[in-house]
């Protein structure tokens, strides 16, 4: 891969980023590495100087390792006799130049892209369940817990990001390509477009799946306004848009489709009960059926006629539970369907689906049911619960539940809330406090929780919380460790510090009982 610094040039005038050049020598001098981390610079490279934490040092290392080019919002002393393109916005400038840098992998991709304040792991994964009997495994998942970039264990790693840094999409893109992956199924944060990572990228369908107030606050969205704009940009980026009509916000949302999108290309889906306004058509309904606590059933119904030319109507099952789970299975089967998939291998791709953290549970000899689950803000703690408390005749609840420090300060008083709502009984405790003393956290959400209806126990350590909530459970109790899911991590003070994760931890105070 390379790139000459014309091309950059090019590139940077067209979208109308740059502000100043200087160049040392041949314009057709080609970067044959291109990085954002001194401490990877390769020889004859370009580097970015972007980041809240970025020092000038950091591109004299860049130089004496090797790079040639730097692109910064400001020149740099420090970049003396290099090439240098200052830009009016560093993210967009390294999104469009890795594109360009990479060959423009996603041209060789079809790719479905999701959004939504709840839902966008279980949909990519529903929808990989699919895809990979579909495309023979040639299906790449940039997702928040994985990201699959090939059919080998080795092209299989962690995520840090749900969405990467741009440079680093487009370098995983081409990697994906280039083992062979036809498809690629990514989850896209609002972050991401806040912080511009998907600058330039558009999406052969992209899906819209709900929003509710989250990840506002300092380090993330400033307000409401803005998690919804940015979130919005997917639509506007996606050649077809599919919609969730329940979706709070609906109006705007579908008004920002139509920016970009002819309505004959914008479908929306929605649950068999469903009254939509007048003027709206759902293209398709979901419908649940009998479900047992292991099985969920319903009935996918395409109602509109470009609906139905998708063909994947018919009866599904999964693996997982949860209503709100038929809601992103529908999600999966309608992209599923865009990228060829038929009904039969839509039901059995769909069927056996299962996902580290979300509604996994745990069967407690003289005690109650244990779910482990990644809920964790109002609106899903509310999905969970509401939907626990109908499926199990109304059990009595024990939740063990914590707030992250340093962001989604709004989710201290929506748990307060939907355990007041819920719970009989709350144990309050750690969830990656950062920098915040998780005492105080605790302390705020007890604060707005109405303890006449629910008893408030704090244990700040995670485990001693999950051991004493399954240990006072009784048969036909719910015990529910919600908000980590399979993190097997808790951030604290900025370093990772290993948590045998949620199940692990509930299967060892199974054992010792
Ligand atoms: C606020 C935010 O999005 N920050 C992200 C951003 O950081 P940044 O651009 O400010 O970079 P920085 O960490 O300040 O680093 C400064 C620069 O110095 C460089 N450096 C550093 C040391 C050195 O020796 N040499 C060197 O060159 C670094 O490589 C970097 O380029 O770019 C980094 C990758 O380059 C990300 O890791 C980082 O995500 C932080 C860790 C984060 O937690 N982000 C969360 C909020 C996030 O993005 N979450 C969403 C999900 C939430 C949602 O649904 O909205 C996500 O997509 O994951
Ligand atoms: N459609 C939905 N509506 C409401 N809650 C949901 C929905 N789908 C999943 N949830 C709840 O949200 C939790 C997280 O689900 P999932 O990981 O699929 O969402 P996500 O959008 O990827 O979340 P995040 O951005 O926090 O990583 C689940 O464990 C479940 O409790």
């Amino acid at each position: 891969m390379s790139l000459s610094l014309y091309a950059c040039m090019l590139i940077l005038k067209e979208h109308h980023l740059l502000k100043s050049s200087a160049i040392q020598g041949d314009l057709d001098a080609k970067m044959v590495d291109i990085t954002y981390d001194s401490r990877k610079v390769k020889k004859d490279a370009l580097f970015f100087c972007k980041g809240d934490n970025f020092r000038p040092i950091y591109l004299t290392m860049a130089k004496d390792n090797g790079a040639i080019t730097y692109v910064a919002e400001q020149p740099y002393p420090e970049g003396k006799g290099m090439n240098a393109f200052i830009v009016t916005n560093i993210q967009k400038a390294m999104a469009l130049l890795s594109a360009a840098y990479f060959d423009y992998p996603q041209d060789d991709l079809f790719v479905i892209a999701y959004t939504g304040t709840k839902g966008k792991t279980t949909s990519a994964y529903f929808t990989k369940g699919i895809l990979d009997i579909t495309t023979n495994k040639q299906t790449a998942l940039f997702s928040t817990i994985d990201r699959i970039l090939g059919p080998k264990p080795e092209q299989r790693f962690k995520s840090d990001l749900t969405t990467p840094e741009s440079l680093d999409l487009f370098h995983d893109m081409r990697a994906a390509v280039d083992n062979g992956m036809t498809h690629l199924i990514m989850e896209v944060s609002s972050q991401a477009y806040l912080r511009n990572r998907v600058f330039g990228l558009t999406y052969d369908v992209g899906f819209f799946l709900n929003i509710t107030p989250d990840h506002i606050g300092p380090n993330e969205h400033p307000d409401f306004d803005n998690y919804l704009h940015c979130k919005l940009q997917l639509l506007v980026n996606s050649r077809k848009c599919v919609i969730n009509a329940e979706t709070d916000h609906f109006d705007e949302v579908y008004a920002a489709a139509k920016t970009t999108t002819n309505p004959d290309s914008i479908y929306l889906y929605a649950g068999a009960d469903f009254q939509a306004p007048q003027d709206i058509d759902i293209d398709f309904r979901f419908e649940s059926k009998e479900a047992d606590l292991a099985t969920s059933r319903f009935n996918f119904t395409p109602v509109t006629p470009k609906a139905q030319a998708l063909g994947v109507g018919g009866a599904y099952q999964l693996s997982l539970i949860g209503d709100f789970n038929e809601s992103n299975a529908t999600a999966a089967i309608i992209a599923a369907a865009f990228a060829g998939a038929d009904t039969e291998e839509t039901q059995k791709g769909i069927a056996n689906v299962r996902i580290p953290g979300r509604m996994e549970s745990l069967k407690v000899p003289g005690h109650g049911q244990v779910y482990v689950d990644y809920a964790h803000n109002y609106a899903s703690m509310k999905a969970l619960l509401s939907f626990l408390k109908k499926e199990y005749n109304d059990p009595k609840l024990i939740v063990v539940v914590g707030s992250p420090g340093d962001k989604g300060v709004s989710r201290r008083p929506g748990f307060a809330k939907v355990l007041t709502e819920y719970a009989q009984q709350a144990f309050l405790t750690t969830d990656d406090p950062g920098f915040e003393n998780p005492q105080d956290i605790a302390t705020q959400i007890d604060q707005a929780i109405d303890h006449n209806k629910v008893n408030v126990e704090i244990v700040l350590d995670r485990k001693a919380a999950i051991k004493a909530a399954i240990t006072m459970s009784q048969p036909g109790d719910i015990v529910v460790l919600a908000g980590k899911g399979a993190d097997p991590y808790q951030k604290v003070r900025g370093v990772d510090t290993p948590y045998p994760t949620d199940l692990a931890v509930a299967k060892q105070v199974v054992a010792e009982l």
